[in-house]
């Protein structure tokens, strides 16, 4: 693979167990230079684990797991000077003032942008002289953003960054990301529960589930498979009514709703024709996706026609 076409993320099979837990099993996934991919999946889906295994701070059970082409495990200086990471739970000296943790970061890097992060500071009001064990948990996750950041690091990784900032802080936040990400050549992989910060800033979407990429891909893309179907027939619909391939279908006299997760207007069609009825599609948020895709037992999403998948 040539550097051009060279993911700057890269799991190829990746398989992860604790003991006799397995958490991530042949997961694939690859994040082409420039891709803000935002990672969602249910609590104790393994997005932690996934993100940890990409960084080389856990070892993977099996398959590979590349930043820049280079084993995780084995990451080079030079390598780890190309990324900024904020974990879920940002660590720091406590005994040191703030303005003291972020100078001692600066001196690992070559490269840092002081104006930056002086800028990112007073825009995110960080008390520059308070001891960083002292700081609000919101503090503390706005400080590890500012040391990610601070050396314009290519890929940055982000783990629920946003989980404990206010609705203020978040905004900020997010406005600096989307600034961050217009630069052609970064790569931003971010997981969080927020969906509709993913629907602003993410131009792709993963969804982590039973421990492999159930989708990836662009969010319209998503939303132009995952379609809610109001049928609405003459007569009352036999309580076996049911929608070929439907995450859910619930049935009440004339009218059912059901959600599709393979939307095709032939199918449309078919409802309209056996049944004679007036059928209606509506969109779905990426919330409402979600809900249905994580509520559903199965199916999944089928794999056949992800075209806005890198892999
Ligand atoms: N060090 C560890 N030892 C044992 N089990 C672990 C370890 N780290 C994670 N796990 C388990 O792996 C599973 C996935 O955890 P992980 O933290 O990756 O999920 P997550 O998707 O990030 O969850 P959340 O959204 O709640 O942050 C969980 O069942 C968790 O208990």
């Amino acid at each position: 693979m040539n550097q051009l076409s060279q993911p700057a993320v890269l799991a190829d099979g990746l398989c992860k167990s604790f003991a006799a837990k397995q958490v991530l099993s042949n997961l694939d996934l690859a994040l082409a230079p420039g891709t803000v991919l935002g990672l969602l999946g249910a609590n104790g889906s393994g997005k932690t684990t996934l993100i940890k295994c990409l960084l080389g701070l856990f070892r993977t059970s099996g398959g590979r797991a590349q930043i820049f082409g280079e084993d995780a495990w084995n990451l080079s200086a030079t390598t780890k000077e190309r990324i900024g990471y904020v974990p879920q739970e940002v660590a720091t000296y406590p005994w040191m003032r703030v303005r003291h943790v972020i100078d001692y970061t600066a001196a690992f890097y070559p490269r840092w942008n002081r104006e930056l992060v002086a800028d990112l500071c007073r825009r995110w009001r960080l008390p520059l002289d308070e001891r960083s064990g002292s700081l609000s948990v919101g503090q503390l996750q706005t400080l590890g953003i500012v040391l990610a950041l601070g050396h314009e690091p290519e890929l940055l990784i982000l783990d629920e960054p946003v989980a404990s900032l206010d609705p203020g802080a978040r905004r900020e936040f997010l406005r600096t990301l989307i600034d961050l990400v217009e630069h052609p050549d970064r790569t931003v992989l971010f997981s969080t529960h927020i969906t509709s910060d993913l629907e602003r800033v993410a131009s792709q979407i993963a969804l982590l589930r039973d421990g492999q990429i159930e989708f990836c891909g662009e969010l319209d893309l998503l939303k132009d498979r995952v379609k809610r179907l109001r049928i609405l027939a003459p007569d009352a619909l036999p309580a076996s009514f049911a929608v070929a391939g439907a995450l859910s279908c619930q049935v009440d006299g004339k009218l059912a709703v059901a959600t599709v997760a393979d939307f095709s207007p032939q199918e449309i069609d078919e409802l309209r024709q056996t049944w004679n009825a007036d059928v209606t599609v509506s969109d779905l948020n990426l919330e409402e996706i979600f809900v249905e895709l994580h509520d559903s037992e199965s199916p999944k999403l089928s794999q056949g026609e992800l075209t806005g998948a890198v892999r």
